[in-house]
């Protein structure tokens, strides 16, 4: 996929709000048909990446790039986009409001059915936006940012505030666009979000970027060893000051070693058989989604 050249290529951004930061040297390339999930808690900069990427945050430095070489693609039809929460004419109905969409977007041969039955709204054409409740006002905006079927969708948490199964809706909404070719950037502080739905991901911490690459790479590449051996006390003794490791616990008999870069499990036995032991159990093992995010968010950002 990466084969192809990115769609987005933003480059060292920084953006501030007064004296707070919310983007600090943020960079990212998303290419056609990722699904690129911005992953971080509440204020890393989530929504002002967004922001800029589309055009309506301007960055105090650095670029954003589309592919065909155009910094200013809001207009076009290219791009939907759904900033949450979804905000519409209340006393309108879904369909007056997609014209007013159709119209800002420029597209004069539009079908409100068309898009509204992608959506599975296709029977509330004629009803006003009022009535409809959280999770059906984000299908909503989903819909409207289908007007025109742009090839690039930006969502801002789509599923925020929404109860379980209007999430679920959402999800599998999202999941059939991708399915569909589309290329999809969301924010979500949730992980079992991103897990699910991207294919990609950067993930944030007060403005700057942690990590960027795809899911499994993120997530699923730290690895760790797990040891026994008759006499622990002893085994602990000697990986606890080893450069050899960068962390080592003592977890339920056994003992946990994050690898320092290129050990592997045969460098760690002979460590071990070179001091007089002998292991009885030497696993490699992954570390969960979980552990992974949790271990970022632990992670001092670097100035
Ligand atoms: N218009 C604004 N004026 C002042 N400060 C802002 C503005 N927009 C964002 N900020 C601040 O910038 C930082 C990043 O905010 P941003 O909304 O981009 O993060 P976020 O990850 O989307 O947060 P959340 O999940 O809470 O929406 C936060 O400290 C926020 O308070």
């Amino acid at each position: 996929m990466e084969a192809d050249s990115p769609i987005i290529t933003v480059s060292h951004v920084y953006k501030s709000y007064r004296e707070i930061r919310a983007l600090k040297n943020f960079s990212l390339k998303v290419y056609p048909g990722q699904v690129m999930g911005i992953l971080g808690p509440n204020g890393s900069g989530k929504t002002s990446a967004l922001g800029v990427l589309l055009g309506v945050v301007l960055p105090d430095e650095g670029e954003v790039d589309w592919s065909g070489g155009s910094k200013c693609f809001h207009k076009s039809h290219s791009v939907g986009a759904l900033l949450s929460p979804a905000k519409f004419y209340m006393n309108l109905s879904l369909s007056e409001n997609l014209a007013i969409v159709s119209k800002l977007k420029n597209i004069s041969h539009f079908q409100a059915k068309d898009v509204l039955s992608k959506v599975g709204l296709a029977d509330r054409a004629g009803v006003k936006f009022s009535t409809l409740t959280p999770g059906l006002r984000q299908r909503f905006g989903i819909a409207s940012a289908l007007v025109g079927n742009p090839n690039v969708l930006v969502f801002d948490e789509p599923t925020l505030g929404v109860d379980p199964e209007g999430t679920e809706e959402i999800r599998s909404l999202i999941a059939s666009l991708h399915e569909q070719g589309k290329t999809i950037i969301l924010s979500s502080n949730l992980l079992s979000e991103i897990e699910q739905l991207c294919t990609h991901v950067v993930v944030l911490k007060r403005g700057r970027r942690l990590v960027n690459g795809s899911i499994e790479d993120v997530f699923w590449s730290q690895e760790k060893f797990v040891l026994a051996a008759p006499e622990m006390e002893h085994l602990r003794s000697i990986f606890v000051d080893s450069p050899m490791v960068r962390s080592c616990n003592e977890i339920e008999g056994a003992l946990e070693l994050l690898p320092a870069e290129g050990i592997t499990p045969s460098d760690v036995n002979r460590f071990a058989f070179e001091n007089g032991i002998v292991l009885s159990r030497l696993e490699q093992q992954k570390s969960s989604m979980e552990t992974r995010f949790i271990n970022l968010m632990k992670e001092e950002v670097l100035a």
